[in-house]
């Protein structure tokens, strides 16, 4: 039997996965590391963090599954994109990584647009300027750190640190790379004239492949180090959004998935480079040779209900550690408890400004409508809907653009809750699906890798054969037409603050 393992260097943990060609879980390993917010918008990780996570997870899995090094035929890589990360000449980390969801780069993206009109930058990179995405975030180093800047000796995505750990090989692939601003995405090459007007050198760049081909082999010291073998291929791999989409099957038009993770993403798979005018969803080259996809981003999902349970839940993570449960269970069962619209309570989860619809660096999150009647189950179920408000507005703007979704998946660590499955159903007013294998982004880049390897002739063929449809989750047409007016109000808000959040980032 071969095998194959798929890498996932999230933003809440690296998971890595041994599957066999079947695709088939082996062995898994998850490791946890820290956010940093240096400043109100800031978010940073160090990327020495991702290499021993990922070093740590692949000794383990290698390790607990027993199986021969020599059958481990492939690597797919799969990470948070857009952040990033410097190395020096002597391929020393220059500062921590800026990552996705940062919002420090205002500035430069106003900068971005006296360069280049707008227009142009859409057409070349498939996208408008935006604060997130790496090359607002090359010139913030730039500007405000030239001594590291002039020691940089090359930029990498957080997934591409991790090939040059295990390969040596400065790579990257072009779905991730769609996402610094540096690619003409409909070319899937770097685009000389972006890089030329923005003044970065494109040696500091690595070399751009498609998702399935073969980025080098392992290292001797990291086979040493982790029980791989020296012949063990890398593949590209791709951003974990790309990747989710091989994961659950959305490799074909007319298939999409919402994803909830730290960030959350509704993600169509088009054929064609499909581009919103207005710039508010993002069009990237996707996984799928000679494919694109569009998603739209809402920066705080998971990382919304994360922040509400660290900082108001400590009793229900004493009772899951008691219990050896997980928290979230808890946390799901309290929020069924509670009607659909949490009481006439609304939460807008602009926690670290929005992508989807505003392209919005200063708002922030707000509760709406507190009352003293309110319990804590309330305002959790609240922050559930308020994200899926967030995402409720991304597949408006697919509907909007013509995409026709005609098969709705959901992934990532939010799409395991049914409650909060059911409040996608009921706002997007469509079944919304699971598939039986839960790894997503990591069995993703398993399947690439195995592409690359030559055990799958294609990925639509193998996802043909490995993915699976579980549960189904229908719409409740009472409770959809409830949340009709709950969003409504929803959006009302963000106009109404709009101006007032200008003033409190000048505070
Ligand atoms: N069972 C669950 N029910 C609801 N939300 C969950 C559950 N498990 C995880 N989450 C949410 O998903 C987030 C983690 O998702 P994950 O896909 O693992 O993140 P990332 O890829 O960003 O590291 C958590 O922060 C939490 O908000
Ligand atoms: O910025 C985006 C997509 O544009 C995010 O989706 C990141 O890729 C982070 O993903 P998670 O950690 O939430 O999986």
């Amino acid at each position: 039997m071969n095998y194959l393992i798929g890498i996932d260097v999230g933003t809440s943990a690296t998971k890595t996965v041994l599957f066999d060609e079947k695709g088939q879980v082996v062995v898994s390993a998850s490791r946890e590391y820290p956010l940093y917010q240096p400043e109100n918008g800031w978010a940073e990780q160090k990327p020495e963090d991702w290499r021993d996570a990922v070093l740590e997870t692949i000794s383990q899995v290698v390790k607990e599954s027993k199986v021969s090094k020599e059958d481990i035929k492939g690597i797919g890589l799969s990470g948070q994109m857009h952040g990033l990360v410097m190395l020096d000449e002597k391929n020393e980390v220059i500062r921590p990584s800026i990552i996705w969801c940062d919002q420090r780069t205002g500035a430069e993206v106003e900068d971005m647009l006296s360069i280049m009109p707008r227009e142009r930058w859409i057409e070349i990179t498939a996208n408008p300027p935006l604060t997130g995405w790496t090359a607002a975030k090359i010139l913030w180093v730039k500007k405000n750190e030239p001594e590291n800047y002039s020691r940089c000796r090359h930029i990498l995505l957080p997934k591409d640190y991790i090939r040059f750990v295990l390969t040596g090989n400065y790579a990257t692939e072009v779905s991730d790379a769609s996402g610094m601003q540096l690619l003409d995405v409909p070319g899937r090459c770097w685009s000389e004239e972006v890089l030329e007007k923005l003044d970065i050198d494109p040696a500091l760049l690595g070399k751009v492949y498609e998702s399935c081909e073969v980025t080098g082999t392992v290292l001797p010291e990291i086979a040493g180090k982790t029980g791989l073998s020296v012949e063990t291929k890398v593949v590209g791999g791709a951003g974990d959004n790309a990747a989710a989409a091989v994961g659950t099957g959305v490799v074909k038009d007319g298939t999409a998935f919402t994803t909830i993770g730290t960030s959350g993403v509704v993600f169509a798979h088009s054929s064609q480079v499909t581009i919103d005018p207005k710039g508010r969803v993002h069009t990237c080259c996707c996984a799928v040779p000679g494919a694109w996809h569009v998603m739209g981003v809402t920066q705080g999902a998971g990382l919304s209900l994360k922040w509400f349970k660290d900082q108001f839940c400590g009793d229900y993570v004493k009772e899951a550690e008691k219990e050896k449960i997980d928290v979230y269970d808890i946390i799901n069962k309290e929020v069924a408890q509670v009607e659909a619209g949490s009481g006439r309570l609304l939460y807008l989860p602009y926690m670290m400004g929005e992508r989807t619809p505003h392209l919005d660096p200063d708002c922030r999150g707000v509760f709406f409508g507190l009352s003293a009647i309110h319990t804590r189950a309330n305002m959790l179920r609240a922050v559930m809907e308020g994200v899926s408000y967030s995402l409720s507005d991304c597949n408006d703007i697919l509907k909007e653009m013509g995409i026709d979704v005609e098969q709705m998946m959901a992934c990532g660590g939010g799409g395991k809750s049914p409650v909060w499955r059911q409040m996608l159903a009921d706002m997007y007013e469509c079944s919304v699906k699971t598939v039986a294998q839960t790894e997503g982004p990591a069995l993703g880049v398993a399947i690439l890798a195995g592409v690359g390897c030559g055990l799958y002739e294609s990925v639509e063929a193998a996802c043909e054969v490995l993915i699976c449809e579980d549960k189904s989750t229908e719409p409740d047409a009472e409770k959809s037409e409830k949340y009709k007016n709950y969003h409504q109000l929803y959006k009302k808000l963000y106009e109404d603050l709009k101006g007032s959040y200008k003033i409190l980032a000048g505070l």
